[in-house]
């Protein structure tokens, strides 16, 4: 059965006030006696049991900086936990950013082989797709040019055609229902519609809560690294909105 399963899954970053700090640097520096740069340590996710199982269409809301990306990350295999566990059962579909991890001096036909690939399909998988991404993204001839001579969006058409031509168990999505100019828009609306009519298993991040509603059957709130609430979309949709009339939940704050 397709599933994730979180269970105390916590993840932390360690950011540093110097940029360009090393290992090799606070060698340096402890030898040296030098201070240290500062560490700060953002508890991101903080302790989340979740289950999600085949059949399951869920959304994920939540004020800014309440973890709802970085827990998908986790979901994606992005970021693994740095404590307690994290098991996927499926093949995943991420669609985070269409236009991420292209290779910008390849032209775009070159490029829907390196992202299938990146997205674990097989060459001749993506041999079977090739002609249906390109006619889908209306590239025309300048899929045959690098895509460093491409406008921002047409970038997006390209990113979106790859990442949704192969259906995939489990479907995570980060704020990207729609791509591209008004007239790939609906084009692209409806193909994710299919896309997430098809999946197994959904979850979907969104501050869209009218898209959430639509698309998911339960909700889960979360707030500064943990689930708040849990439960029918309704129901968690209307009691976060109940609470966020008047004020804006805190910042995570960083140890
Ligand atoms: N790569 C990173 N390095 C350091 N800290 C990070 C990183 N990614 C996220 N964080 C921190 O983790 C916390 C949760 O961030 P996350 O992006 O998951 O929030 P979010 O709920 O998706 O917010 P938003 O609604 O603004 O997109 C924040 O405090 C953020 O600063």
């Amino acid at each position: 059965m397709r599933q994730i399963n979180l269970s105390n899954a916590k993840l932390t970053f360690d950011v540093y006030d110097d940029k360009s700090f090393s290992f090799k640097q606070a060698f340096i520096s402890w030898m040296l006696r030098r201070p240290q740069p500062r560490r700060r340590r953002i508890e991101a996710i903080k302790d989340v049991t979740l289950s999600i199982v085949e059949g399951e269409r869920v959304g994920i809301i939540g004020n800014n900086g309440s973890g709802k990306s970085t827990i998908l990350r986790m979901m994606a295999g992005v970021y693994p936990p740095t404590a307690g566990r994290c098991e996927i059962d499926g093949n995943v579909n991420a669609l985070f950013d269409f236009s991420l991890g292209f290779e910008q001096n390849a032209t775009g036909r070159d490029n829907v082989y390196y992202r299938g690939y990146l997205q674990g399909q097989s060459p001749s998988s993506i041999r079977n797709h090739i002609d249906e991404i390109i006619e889908f993204s209306e590239l025309d001839e300048f899929i045959d040019i690098p895509i460093r001579c491409y406008s921002a969006g047409m970038l997006v058409r390209l990113g979106f055609a790859i990442s949704t031509a192969v259906d995939p168990d489990i479907l995570l999505i980060d704020e990207c229902l729609a791509a591209g100019d008004a007239s790939f828009q609906a084009k692209a609306a409806a193909r994710m519609d299919e896309m997430i009519s098809r999946a197994q298993l959904i979850v979907l991040v969104s501050h869209d809560l009218g898209a959430i509603e639509r698309l998911c059957t339960r909700v889960v709130w979360m707030e500064r690294g943990n689930v708040v609430l849990d439960g029918p979309a309704a129901d968690v949709i209307a009691a976060y909105q109940d609470e966020n009339k008047f004020t804006a939940a805190p910042m995570p704050e960083a140890a």
